[in-house]
């Protein structure tokens, strides 16, 4: 038994009362999932003339005590695949029409729909790969965590969360509650406000809230994004645990490249608009291992860039709620030109650490020596200052952030913006379109081709000898640039990149932002955080619900291996990143860090829970 598990953890279910040993000595050839043999998945309201499928040939069966994994190949395809779990895609033909009769057979989900009910009231669907729990599409102040709570929601804490409906629970209820909570590492976080928490730990929260719902299938989309190694370890614990002992009938979604939970038989892969089934023996490719647990302690390895300026200083810095300690005498220097990977298990401060350097944390403002990127000197030259003395505007200004935060915080109220105006708010790190110039054709089409340059910008780039004009031209070409580098044209390896903007970057520059998938959001967004070249480039877990293909450009991009083609067919060679920009990473899988390990500074924050 793993040293995690102290006792057996056991569900009261339907399903349990059924079956009442593990999975590995059980025979039954009940079906939980089926979709017969030559089934093609639609998206709601697909014109039927046109008929093309989001995934074509499926034939998929999950017998009872099977566990699956689904895998995104080329193409993704796995988001399609928990949809159509959760009824929100067209099966064609219909089950009523095929020759196979599903509909006898209780359609997708045969062993659910024998019960009383809606089979999909009885399925929990926990995914990372969307936004959390903020649907309004408005602004929300991703900064109410690190202040004083101001509404009563704000206050409300982890253990009143885990309670369904907010009942009491009985006392075996409790007693799964406290050992499901001491497994997954949140014990000492039970009676902390919810808002509190960091990402990692909201996300096992997240987890352990609908196993304790009950639920008759779990669907968990990329459940390990976002853990530190020991959680992705206890995680997997405990969900094996569910499996065998047949308490909870689990499906879940993993990144390409990720590995194979041990506890998974069966793996289905879409991959170029296709469904392929297998058994996990049957894996025709390695995928690779977590990466292995790093000794604790803030240890620098590598050799600082001894040339930059310093981009941002900080001696002795602490950050403590109450009697809470987060932070503790951080010391620590970014210069021009470093590309950081800041390190640390979840809730060891790194996002706490990321809000002194943007200034949204109000301990920033009482730190002894932290010192931050002020407004420039005429000479241009990088000038630190105190927090208290740095407008918050300057700081949105000089430092481009990519983070959970931004992605949750960012507006998507209807009709929400452009791509292309999406991309041009980073210019001033605020969430207002700037295309107010714009004309009428360019904003029909989403304001695409122009950036507003307000006259305080002007002021601030004078000392440069630049001209409005000259300015907005700069603006226009980094726009498209970044569109056109981190875009659709740059999704394959082989792709042929131009100095004019492709076609497909055209078309995706008017897209709507809101319309896009969660992946392609995080691309524009990361896109923002890099338009206006500033000195400092945050990105904290940048690269969550991005598939392996835009990974794989936003990599190519930031190491600079990309060159766009002019008209004559001279090449011109593009830095995501230069050498007067220091780059912060965070993110707990070593391979999403786009330098080699000798390129890269290590700062690891020691454990505090
Ligand atoms: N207002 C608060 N009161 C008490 N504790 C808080 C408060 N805000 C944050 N914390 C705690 O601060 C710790 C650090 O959180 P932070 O988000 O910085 O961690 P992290 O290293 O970014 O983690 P992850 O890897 O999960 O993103 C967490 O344990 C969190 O619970």
């Amino acid at each position: 038994m793993s040293k995690f598990v102290s006792q057996t953890l056991i569900l009261r279910s339907p399903y349990r009362n059924t079956c009442k040993r593990g999975y590995s000595s059980q025979s039954s050839s009940s079906e939980i999932v089926h979709i017969p043999s030559g089934s093609s998945i639609f998206a709601f309201g697909s014109p039927s003339q046109t008929k093309l499928p989001l995934i074509r040939d499926v034939d998929w069966t999950i017998k009872e005590g099977e566990a699956w994994a689904i895998i995104s190949g080329a193409g993704g395809g796995k988001g399609v695949v928990f949809k159509t779990l959760l009824g929100h895609t067209r099966i064609e033909p219909p089950s009523t029409q095929s020759k196979h009769n599903w509909t006898d057979r209780g359609g997708l989900y045969p062993s659910l729909s024998s019960l009383s009910g809606d089979p999909y009231t009885r399925i929990s669907h926990v995914s990372f790969r969307q936004r959390s729990g903020v649907d309004s599409g408005a602004f929300f102040d991703y900064t109410a965590r690190y202040g004083a709570m101001r509404e009563d929601e704000d206050r409300i804490t982890l253990r009143q969360t885990l309670r369904p409906q907010n009942r009491v629970l009985s006392a075996q209820e409790e007693s799964l509650l406290e050992r499901l909570t001491s497994q997954m590492n949140l014990s000492s976080l039970l009676d902390l406000p919810l808002l509190t928490l960091s990402n990692g730990q909201t996300r096992r929260a997240r987890i352990v809230r609908a196993i304790l719902s009950h639920p008759e299938l779990l669907l968990l989309d990329e459940p390990l994004t976002g853990l530190d190694v020991p959680s992705r370890a206890r995680l997997n614990e405990t969900l094996k645990m569910l499996h065998e002992n047949a308490s909870l009938r689990i499906i879940v979604g993993l990144r390409h490249g990720e590995e194979v939970p041990s506890w998974v038989s069966h793996i289905l892969e879409v991959k170029d608009g296709r469904a392929f089934t297998t058994e996990r023996s049957g894996l025709r490719q390695p995928f690779i291992a977590a990466n292995n647990v790093v000794n604790f302690g803030v240890t620098p390895n590598n050799q600082q860039n001894e040339t930059g300026n310093s981009v941002v200083e900080l001696k002795n810095v602490s950050v403590a709620y109450g009697s809470r300690q987060i932070l503790k005498d951080i010391n620590w220097e970014v210069k021009q030109g470093d590309r950081w990977h800041l390190q640390g298990s979840n809730g060891s401060g790194k996002t706490t650490l990321l809000a002194l350097l943007t200034g949204d944390h109000p301990q920033s403002f009482t730190q002894d020596h932290l010192l931050l990127p002020s407004p420039l000197s005429k000479e241009h030259a990088l000038v630190l200052q105190p927090r208290s003395k740095t407008p918050t505007a300057h700081l949105r200004r000089v430092i481009g952030v990519s983070s959970p935060e931004m992605f949750d915080a960012f507006p998507r109220r209807h009709p929400g913006m452009s791509v292309w105006e999406a991309v041009g708010t980073g210019f001033d790190g605020g969430f207002v379109p700037r295309t107010k110039g714009a004309d009428a054709q360019a904003r029909k089409i989403g304001g695409i081709g122009w950036v507003d340059v307000s006259e305080e910008e002007v002021e601030f780039e004078a000392s440069q000898g630049k001209t409005k004009e000259e300015i907005q031209q700069w603006r226009v070409k980094r726009c498209w640039e970044v569109l056109e580098c981190l875009g659709p044209a740059s999704w394959t390896t082989s792709a042929s990149l131009n100095l004019d903007p492709s076609e497909s970057t055209l078309a995706f520059a008017s897209q709507s932002f809101s319309s896009l998938s969660p992946g392609e959001q995080r691309v524009v967004l990361l896109m923002r955080a890099l338009v206006n070249r500033p000195p400092l480039v945050l990105l904290d877990e940048a690269w969550s619900g991005m598939d392996e293909t835009l990974i794989g450009a936003a990599r190519r991009y930031l190491r600079g291996e990309i060159k766009l083609k002019g008209k004559g067919g001279s090449a011109l060679k593009i830095r995501g990143v230069d050498d007067a920009q220091a780059v912060v990473v965070i993110t707990h899988w070593d391979e999403e860090v786009p330098w080699e390990a000798n390129e890269v500074l290590k700062f690891r924050l020691p454990d505090r829970v």
